[in-house]
């Protein structure tokens, strides 16, 4: 029996709020019928490389894997913004990816990006945009968040058209305000749509 298609929600997160917007973007793909959602994160990376991250994580989702990505029909994409870029270990986990571009795994796939920072103008967009970049070298078809959605337009907080965001501060506040949540929860649910609409 063939599996039933899934939307990958990919993430790194230090200290928590990534993996709380993961959260809510799995709730939006989840009110999608006839698609299920798999959240998974990536290892730290190292100081010393040649030290091995353990097999499962201390806690949160498990490790994704090459062939999770390789068979997602659409994906979401968060990191926090590290200067204006997405965190190391996720490009880390993006640069194994090449056996994928070559045979074209990604191809058509829809994706979207997520990030969160502690400053209100902290580089969001510009990490965002950094998670775009390899994706449309794999040929993915990149989704924006539309100001159909009105809490882009009142937000106090985040939220950018070019992906869900969230405000953390220097406190590191995981929880998301009632805009950001249905931000999340929108791009999510827009994603689960069009890679049902994609795979036909
Ligand atoms: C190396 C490093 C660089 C960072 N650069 C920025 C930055 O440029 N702008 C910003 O607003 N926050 C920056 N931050 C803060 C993180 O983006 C913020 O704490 C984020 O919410 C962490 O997400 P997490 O809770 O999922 O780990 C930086 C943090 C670190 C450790």
């Amino acid at each position: 029996m063939t599996p039933p298609p899934y939307v990958l929600v990919l993430f790194y997160s230090r200290h928590g709020s990534v993996s709380e917007m993961a959260k809510h973007i799995a709730r939006g793909i989840n009110k999608i019928n006839g698609i299920d959602v798999k959240i998974r994160q990536v290892p730290e990376v190292s100081e010393t490389t040649k030290v091995a991250a353990p097999a499962l994580p201390d806690d949160g989702a498990p490790y994704c894997t090459l062939e999770e990505l390789a068979d997602c029909s659409g994906l979401a994409i968060g990191s926090p913004s590290y200067f204006g870029s997405m965190a190391a270990p996720l490009k880390h986990f993006i640069d194994q990816t090449s056996t994928l571009w070559l045979t074209g795994r990604l191809m058509n796939k829809p994706a979207c990006g997520f990030t969160s920072a502690s400053t209100m103008h902290g580089g969001q967009e510009q990490c965002i945009y950094s998670m775009m970049t390899p994706l449309i070298h794999h040929g993915m078809v990149w989704l924006g968040l539309p100001y159909k959605n009105k809490e882009l337009i009142h937000t106090q907080a985040g939220g950018t058209p070019y992906g869900a965001s969230h405000l953390a501060n220097s406190t590191h506040e995981t929880d998301l305000t009632d805009d950001e949540k249905a931000l999340c929860e929108a791009q999510g649910k827009r994603l689960a749509e069009m890679a049902i609409k994609l795979k036909k």
